[in-house]
């Protein structure tokens, strides 16, 4: 079993893309910027961004954090997007999400300018990515290729089975994954809630990508000998053994399926560290205008 190390991995990348951001400021150019609209204060969503502008630190990016009301009107948090469509001086941001329930999540992305969504959710740089064209990909599924790719994982002609049809996660993973080139070149089975013996697909795959949100939901019966397995899951368990109140869980019960696996991702470790720096490679695309040019 070989473990597929986010920590590892996303220090390498968070070393080119520093190295990349001191070349740019040798030419005299300013250092990429991502903004993130955070709404609220709902306690993962806050670690999430602090964690991201964190990171933009490290590998000296500007960040710039737009903190808003709970209770802020929609069209209140349209005009602040407005904003920062129109501010020069960033090049990318995103707007955290899940938002509260009295704002429309779907108007809020259409109202971010396609070249600066480095998040990948317009409709614009989701048809991009479909047919093929330049596009922002989502960080998360973006994140695990580069993954696959950095370990050489076999993917060509593998089956590869998604859990959950998100549109952040599920259903531009299974694209990814599907499409030619390498890693890709699969066969997908996308399955979802009313999906009939889940297992039995599990069973069958070379490749599961657990993202449906339900800790420990895949258990080793449900997966092949030799299996690669990738958890996007990141559930907060109550714990008050814990220092913080909780433990991360993700959606595979690691223990009994390690020794499974050919090549596993762990939670915490895995992923999610994969997800922050691959919205930073995103904001430097943007910053070098490399998308849309
Ligand atoms: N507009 C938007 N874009 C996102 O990319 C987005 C979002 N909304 N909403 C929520 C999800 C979740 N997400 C994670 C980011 C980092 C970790 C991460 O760093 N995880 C660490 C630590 C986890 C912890 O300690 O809580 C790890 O897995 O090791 C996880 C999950 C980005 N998301």
């Amino acid at each position: 079993m070989i473990l597929l190390d986010g920590k590892k991995l996303s220090a390498e990348i968070k070393a080119e893309l520093a190295q990349e951001v001191q070349r740019m400021k040798d030419v005299g150019q300013r250092p990429p910027h991502l903004a993130a609209v955070l709404v609220g204060n709902d306690g993962a969503s806050e670690t999430y961004v602090a964690s991201k502008v964190k990171r933009c630190h490290e590998v000296g990016f500007e960040s710039t954090l737009v903190r808003l009301p709970e209770n802020i009107t929609e069209e209140a948090l349209l005009e602040e997007i407005e904003k920062l469509n129109e501010n020069p001086t960033i090049d990318g941001f995103i707007v955290q999400l899940p938002l509260p329930k009295h704002i429309d999540e779907s108007r809020v992305i259409q109202a971010i300018r396609p070249e600066k969504d480095v998040d990948g959710f317009h409709p614009i740089n989701v048809g991009r990515m479909v047919k093929g064209l330049p596009a922002y990909i989502p960080a998360t599924p973006f994140g695990i290729v580069e993954m696959l790719r950095r370990y050489e994982v076999p993917t060509a002609g593998k089956h590869c089975v998604v859990i959950g049809r998100s549109q952040i996660v599920g259903m531009p993973m299974s694209i990814l994954m599907a499409r030619k080139g390498e890693p890709g070149n699969c066969t997908v089975t996308i399955c979802h809630s009313y999906t009939k013996e889940l297992a039995a697909f599990t069973r069958e795959a070379d490749i599961i990508v657990a993202a449906l949100g339900k800790p420990e939901f895949l258990t080793a019966d449900m997966v092949k000998e030799g299996a690669v397995v990738i958890d996007v899951g990141i559930s907060r368990i109550k714990d008050d053994s814990n220092p913080k109140g909780y433990v991360i869980k993700g959606d595979v019960k690691f223990d009994e399926v390690a020794p499974k696996a050919s090549y596993i991702t762990p939670v915490p470790g895995g992923v999610g560290l994969m997800t922050v720096v691959s919205l930073l490679y995103n904001t430097l695309l943007a910053a070098q205008k490399k998308i849309y040019s």
